[in-house]
């Protein structure tokens, strides 16, 4: 962008008073016979035009534009826990292929894993253009130190355009890693992805506590690197393999690290509601706890989740992790019902893409019947015990 410098060997009480006429912002500052630009300044340049001759300089320190064509391939980095991938990575593997369709490039799986063949096979089966392995037996566990070191040889080898990561606990820690040794910029936890005009990759994320969407792109750095949300994206269709695998060497790769593994503790499994397949949301018009029995029937009957809005984490009824929304999980099941549930942007960006949305609210101006397939205005202390009646009705015992 550049900046304003002034010269105050040419300055005079004169001088830095026609200076301060001019400037349209007020930013000159005349203190002890020293003209400074405070953070008022615009780099209008005015002060450079208009000014005497010589006092005002504009110093442009923009970095040079980089040779987009250099790079080539949007990547994205498959996680695995004991050889097993994340699903996470397939989502993006789809949304890859979509941008590859308007950016004419290739996509790529990296896999690093003491085993990977298996994900090897099912990058493949996504239809992946070109699947890279870092195989080794000190990659069994999850290690930022280890696999930073992998992907920067990737990335320093291939030199490719995009560098796409699940924002999961893993992904959120390895990201701004890799950010840091790539000296890249990251935006963390998009939801949404996109290509520009000149073909840079647009990265949509909610900001400020979810009241705008913000668009990011990285027109000057490379690789451009983003995190998405699980449940965000569908996996692409199968296909009959076609794409090549290249087992890269890892002896030369450092696996010192300051990390070391002491004990595996599993925790204990819960039901993710991420992966639920049907879901019976409650919010806060439920006015006591124990009236959450109310849907116990249906839960049943439906065998069902259950989830709830953030008021009722806060209010100590539900684990966080049962929590839809912005700074809860994403859901994306066949079946969501909301049982009074007002809609903010947060809830929503969780749900959104929920295959059946069925809402009951109150109020027939609630956010959340935009967003619903059915939406059944009335009191869920009425609606709920029809509900039940009405599955009794039609078979569903
Ligand atoms: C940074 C940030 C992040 C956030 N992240 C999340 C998040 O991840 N998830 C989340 O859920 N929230 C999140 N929130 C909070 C969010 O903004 C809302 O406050 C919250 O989602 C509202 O929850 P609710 O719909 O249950 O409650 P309310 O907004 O109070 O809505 C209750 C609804 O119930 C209806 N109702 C009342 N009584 C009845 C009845 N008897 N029968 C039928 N309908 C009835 C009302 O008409 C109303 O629409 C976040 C907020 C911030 C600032």
């Amino acid at each position: 962008m550049g900046y304003i410098k002034v010269n105050n060997e040419k300055v005079t009480k004169e001088v830095a008073s026609e200076l301060m006429d001019i400037c349209p912002f007020n930013a000159f500052e005349y203190t002890d016979a020293y003209l400074s630009i405070n953070a008022s300044c615009r780099v209008c340049k005015l002060c450079v035009k208009k000014g005497p001759k010589g006092v005002c300089e504009f110093i442009d320190d923009s970095r040079p534009k980089i040779d987009k064509t250099i790079y080539r391939g949007i990547a994205v980095y498959i996680e695995q826990r004991n050889n097993k991938a994340h699903e996470v990575g397939f989502e993006l593997l789809g949304k890859a292929q979509e941008i590859s369709k308007k950016t004419n490039e290739p996509v790529y799986a990296i896999v690093i894993a003491k085993d990977a063949s298996k994900i090897v096979e099912q990058c493949l089966s996504y239809g992946v253009d070109e699947v890279f392995v870092f195989q080794d037996d000190a990659y069994e566990d999850f290690n930022v130190e280890t696999y930073t070191n992998a992907v920067e040889h990737f990335y320093k080898k291939y030199q490719n355009n995009v560098i796409l990561m699940g924002s999961t606990p893993q992904g959120r820690s390895f990201a701004p890693r890799i950010a840091a040794r790539l000296r890249t910029g990251l935006t963390a936890d998009c939801t949404m992805l996109d290509i520009t005009e000149e073909g840079d990759l647009l990265q949509i994320r909610p900001a400020f506590g979810g009241n705008i969407m913000a668009k990011i792109n990285t027109p000057n750095n490379r690789p451009q690197l983003a995190t998405i949300r699980y449940k965000m994206f569908n996996k692409p269709n199968k296909v009959v393999p076609f794409g090549k695998v290249t087992y890269e060497e890892t002896g030369n790769l450092s696996k010192e690290s300051t990390i070391k593994m002491i004990e595996k503790i599993e925790k204990p499994k819960v039901n993710d509601i991420s992966e639920a397949e049907v879901i019976i949301a409650v919010g806060r018009a439920f006015k006591k706890q124990k009236d959450l029995e109310l849907i116990e029937p249906l839960r049943q009957k439906l065998n069902a989740q259950i989830a709830c809005t953030r008021p009722l984490v806060e209010n100590g009824w539900f684990d966080n992790r049962l929590q839809i929304g912005l700074s809860g999980r994403t859901v994306k099941p066949k079946l969501l019902i909301n049982l009074g549930i007002s809609g903010s942007v947060h809830f929503i960006e969780g749900m959104k893409e929920s295959e059946l949305i069925i809402s009951v609210n109150q109020d027939p101006n609630t956010k959340l019947f935009d967003v619903s397939h059915y939406s059944i205005i009335g009191d869920i202390y009425e609606v709920i015990p029809k509900l039940n009646d009405l599955l009794k009705e039609i078979g569903v015992v």
